[in-house]
């Protein structure tokens, strides 16, 4: 595939997403379920639920937060066990009718964080992706200091939560410096902080066409098959 700018700044990628919902024609709820589909689906392809089948939703207070609901639900249906920790609830339709779905399927809420990391096989990220703007706030400074200190293999939605969007990890001394996720999952296109990121990295978020991607100078690589998320080559330049 002929290369080309790969990565969408964190205003690029608001203005895209509010683009797919106006010309575009696009729902906010029919995003989301893509991108959480994406999501599951990555934790399906690194972790199968024969071998880890607890897995801990922490989802933050935005449309991040959204994904890894949609996520916990397809997880739920994939055979997984999944508990979610989701401690900032806006009294949105979108975010209530997703907990709605998830009750209904009988999907367990934790308050107690540090006991539900020590206790699952694997944690999906879902704290914050394009909009994060740091300094972190509470309750989430003491999340991302259990996500620099697990050993549980943890997979992030879009950014690794507390990274700068744009400029990447933390520096050195400073919370969420050491936070190194282990598999990441890129919607839409990778932002530029993937470029710091060393794993297994995902693209997700199958709605956008190579017109679309053209416009906005990024490449798309080909999806497989009916499959929701291609695995991208650990270079990314050479995508
Ligand atoms: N086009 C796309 O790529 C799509 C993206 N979606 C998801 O939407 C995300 C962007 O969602 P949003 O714009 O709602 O924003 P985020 O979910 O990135 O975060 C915003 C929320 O986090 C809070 N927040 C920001 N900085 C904070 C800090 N320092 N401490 C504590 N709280 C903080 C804000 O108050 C807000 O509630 C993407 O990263 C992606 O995961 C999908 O849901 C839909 C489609
Ligand atoms: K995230």
């Amino acid at each position: 595939m002929a290369s080309s700018r790969l990565y969408l700044s964190a205003k690029s990628a608001a203005a895209l997403d509010a683009e797919l919902m106006s010309s575009g024609g696009f729902s906010l709820d029919q995003l989301m379920e893509l991108a959480g589909l994406s999501c599951a689906q990555a934790v399906y392809k690194s972790h199968p639920p024969e071998s880890k089948r607890n897995v801990l939703i922490i989802a933050g207070p935005g449309n991040n937060g959204g994904d890894g609901l949609v996520a916990a639900r397809h997880l739920k249906l994939f055979g997984y066990d999944p508990v979610v920790y989701y401690p900032k609830r806006p009294n949105k339709d979108i975010y209530n009718r997703l907990f709605t779905q998830l009750s209904n399927l009988k999907v367990s809420f934790t308050d107690d964080v540090n006991k539900a990391i020590t206790e699952t096989d694997q944690i999906l990220d879902a704290i914050f992706g394009f909009s994060f703007q740091p300094p972190i706030r509470d309750p989430f400074v003491q999340v991302i200091r259990l996500l620099e200190s697990t050993e549980k293999p943890v997979i992030s939605v879009d950014i690794p939560s507390s990274w700068n969007v744009d400029s990447g990890p933390p520096k050195s001394g400073e919370l969420g410096a050491a936070f190194m996720p282990d598999v990441l999952v890129s919607l839409t296109a990778p932002k530029p902080a993937a470029k710091f990121f060393k794993g297994r990295h995902f693209l997700g978020g199958r709605f956008v066409s190579k017109e679309i991607a053209k416009k906005w100078g990024f490449s798309l690589p080909d999806y497989p098959g009916v499959d929701q998320i291609v695995e991208l080559p650990a270079d990314n330049e050479k995508l």
